[in-house]
């Protein structure tokens, strides 16, 4: 393991910083630089979590950087870009995002970068693919957030019905983190008993768990009706695939991944579940789907191909 855990974070608003604030309270990570468009709004932030660290239990190197401390960072991790209003989707943000996230992986890479990057812009699963097509890094080296955070939201969700720790839920969801998303089913289960069993002992329908995933597909929008943006959720999901691959745990998170075949699909990147450590995505989880999991993931795939073809690309080659 590495002596100093360098972290370069470009996008200092509220999932950025919310994903920071979190580091500097666990105190997992030694140096932290902060990178805006808006350069003022990063030296602020810096300061305000310098102050935070003093009663953190372990003092972090923070500061507000520039593209030149990327170079010899561990980790790259993009929140830049705009925000869906509440009748937007995800999708609806593909154009302007692009631009962002292409710019900003220029100057990344530009600093002689040579780590892992992690995305969090909007439509994810889109970005991360920008990013690993303008940073030409290796795709086991460009992670997407992916439907991590569905799955936990998933897993507090299931948590509350069935009475049972997150801890020991084992689901996950798949696809886009959007509309395309869904959860196999066939492959959830309480400790090592599947759902549908443990609803049949428990005597509760199985339309329940329908219920629940169309909650958990929607709560993003909730949120964004309510209070106009979501962050807590994704800065701790953020927090959990940098500990990942820094700590090269070997843990199994939903990300967005490039597909190489294993569910039927390739070139685009969704969200699977998959074996991360420190080289990044280490293998894709191959879970035996099926048949209507198998469509549902293969929709998914389609629809993001297109906006592919269609939107990203396009905007990728006008520069
Ligand atoms: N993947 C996921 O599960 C989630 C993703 N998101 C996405 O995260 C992104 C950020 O959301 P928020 O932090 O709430 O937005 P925000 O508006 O609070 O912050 C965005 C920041 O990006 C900066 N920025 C914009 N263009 C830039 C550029 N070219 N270079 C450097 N910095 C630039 C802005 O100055 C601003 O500080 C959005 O696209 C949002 O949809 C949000 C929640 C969950
Ligand atoms: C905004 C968003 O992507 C989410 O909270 O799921």
């Amino acid at each position: 393991m590495k002596n100093n855990k360098k972290i370069v974070l470009v996008g200092t608003g509220l999932v950025g910083m919310s994903f920071a604030y979190s580091l500097v309270v666990q105190g997992n990570v030694d140096e932290l630089v902060l990178i805006d468009l808006n350069k003022e709004k990063a030296i602020g932030e810096a300061m305000d979590l310098q102050h935070a660290g003093c009663f953190a239990k372990k003092q972090i190197r923070m500061k507000a950087g520039d593209y030149a401390d990327c170079k010899g960072a561990d980790i790259v991790v993009i929140t830049a870009g705009i925000i869906q209003r509440s009748d937007q989707t995800r999708l609806d943000l593909t154009v302007d995002n692009t631009k962002i996230v292409q710019s900003v992986t220029e100057q990344i890479m530009a600093s002689g970068f040579d780590g892992i990057l992690i995305v969090a812009t909007n439509p994810v699963d889109l970005m991360t693919a920008v990013a690993q097509k303008v940073s030409n890094l290796p795709t086991n080296r460009v992670i997407g957030t992916g439907t991590l955070l569905d799955t936990a939201r998933l897993r507090f969700r299931l948590s509350e019905c069935l009475q049972v720790s997150p801890y020991n839920i084992h689901a996950y969801v798949f696809g886009e983190h959007g509309d395309s998303s869904f959860v196999p089913w066939s492959h959830a289960c309480i400790g090592s008993k599947t759902i549908r069993n443990v609803l049949k002992s428990r005597k509760i329908d199985e339309d329940m768990l329908e219920e629940v995933f169309d909650e958990v597909r929607n709560a993003g929008y909730e949120i964004v009706n309510r209070k106009k943006s979501t962050y807590y959720g994704i800065g701790m999901t953020l927090n959990r695939l940098v500990q990942a691959v820094l700590n090269d745990e070997n843990s199994i998170l939903t990300v967005s991944a490039k597909q190489n075949g294993e569910y039927g699909y390739t070139g685009i990147y969704n969200g699977v579940p998959a074996i991360i450590g420190a080289k990044g995505v280490i293998e894709k989880l191959e879970l035996e789907l099926e048949p209507a999991e198998q469509q549902r993931f293969l929709d998914s795939c389609r629809l993001l191909e297109k906006i592919w073809t269609e939107t990203v690309n396009p905007v990728l080659e006008s520069r």
